[in-house]
């Protein structure tokens, strides 16, 4: 039986996390963190008397052998440094950590024996997305990536449109990107490395991403669509194994998979 803590456990992800975790006969629920709880409140709501509810960091104490991270970008590097300093293996899927901050942590992992795994997306079709964006890019390097996500969402772009065009750059290296000015500022997107992301915010949407390739008289668009959180949990429930005996902080769903 591996012991689970969920960090942002009152959150949308969150939530779905204890769902799975409670319904898995390999996974325990040991612990819920999240600020502004009121611990005795909720521990007093029939939770099992096995799980552990905090709202602050430094007041965690738990037997969990892996922390599973669905918080908030300004907090998941903290939380995860956190994790793997106590011996508690991350799965984590908030987005926002920078590239700096990913590769201390995958150092401190490494010091410390306490592997486990940041995937910018669980679902299978956005890992799926990536893999085929990044085939396609060797052939096709003109490219553009448009994210959309509910409003709610508290960074851009997301942490899987990022991963895409990091993907792509490894194949497609230097390329120039079309120069057009921009009458109205910011109207061309964001750029990577020469590739331009947009992110768009509307109430409706979940999380949706689609990645368009330009030719000479042809093009291809890669799309996928999650429309419900649920899909991301087959992706969570093969990641925590993987991290509870993992000795090194493994990127991306795609490397376990
Ligand atoms: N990798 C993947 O496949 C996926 C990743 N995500 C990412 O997961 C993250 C969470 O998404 P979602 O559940 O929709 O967001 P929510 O806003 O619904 O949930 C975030 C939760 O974290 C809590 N929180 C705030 N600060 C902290 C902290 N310091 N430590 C612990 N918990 C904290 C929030 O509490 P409060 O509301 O009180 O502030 C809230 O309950 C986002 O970064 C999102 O991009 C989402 C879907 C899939
Ligand atoms: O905030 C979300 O909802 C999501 N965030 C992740 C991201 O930033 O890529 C994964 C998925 O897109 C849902």
């Amino acid at each position: 039986m591996i012991k689970v803590l969920v960090a942002g456990f009152m959150g949308s992800m969150g939530q779905k996390t204890v769902q799975m975790v409670n319904e898995s006969d390999n996974f325990e629920l040991v612990g819920g963190y999240n600020p502004g709880i009121d611990v005795a409140h909720l521990q007093g709501m029939g939770l099992n008397d096995n799980v552990k509810l905090f709202s602050n960091l430094a007041d965690i104490k738990t037997d969990a052998d892996v922390w599973i991270d669905f918080t908030v970008p300004s907090a998941v590097f903290s939380n995860v440094k956190f994790a793997i300093e106590h011996g508690i293996h991350p799965v984590v899927g908030t987005s926002g950590m920078k590239e700096d901050q990913i590769k201390q942590l995958q150092q401190l992992a490494e010091e410390k024996g306490v592997g486990g795994i940041i995937a910018p997306n669980f679902g299978l079709s956005a890992v799926l997305l990536m893999k085929f964006a990044k085939e396609a890019a060797k052939y096709m390097p003109d490219v553009e990536i448009i994210e959309m996500h509910h409003d709610d969402k508290l960074d851009a772009p997301s942490g899987t449109a990022l991963s895409t065009a990091q993907m792509i750059s490894e194949v497609r290296g230097d390329h120039p990107t079309p120069k057009s000015e921009e009458t109205l500022k910011g109207v061309r997107g964001g750029d990577y490395h020469g590739i331009k992301i947009h992110s768009v915010r509307l109430p409706g949407y979940v999380a949706h991403e689609q990645v368009l390739f330009g030719g000479k008289g042809e093009a291809l668009t890669i799309r996928q669509d999650s429309f419900d959180r649920g899909s991301f949990m087959n992706g969570v429930k093969l990641a925590v194994p993987t991290a509870a005996k993992a000795t090194k902080l493994i990127v991306g769903l795609e490397n376990i998979l």
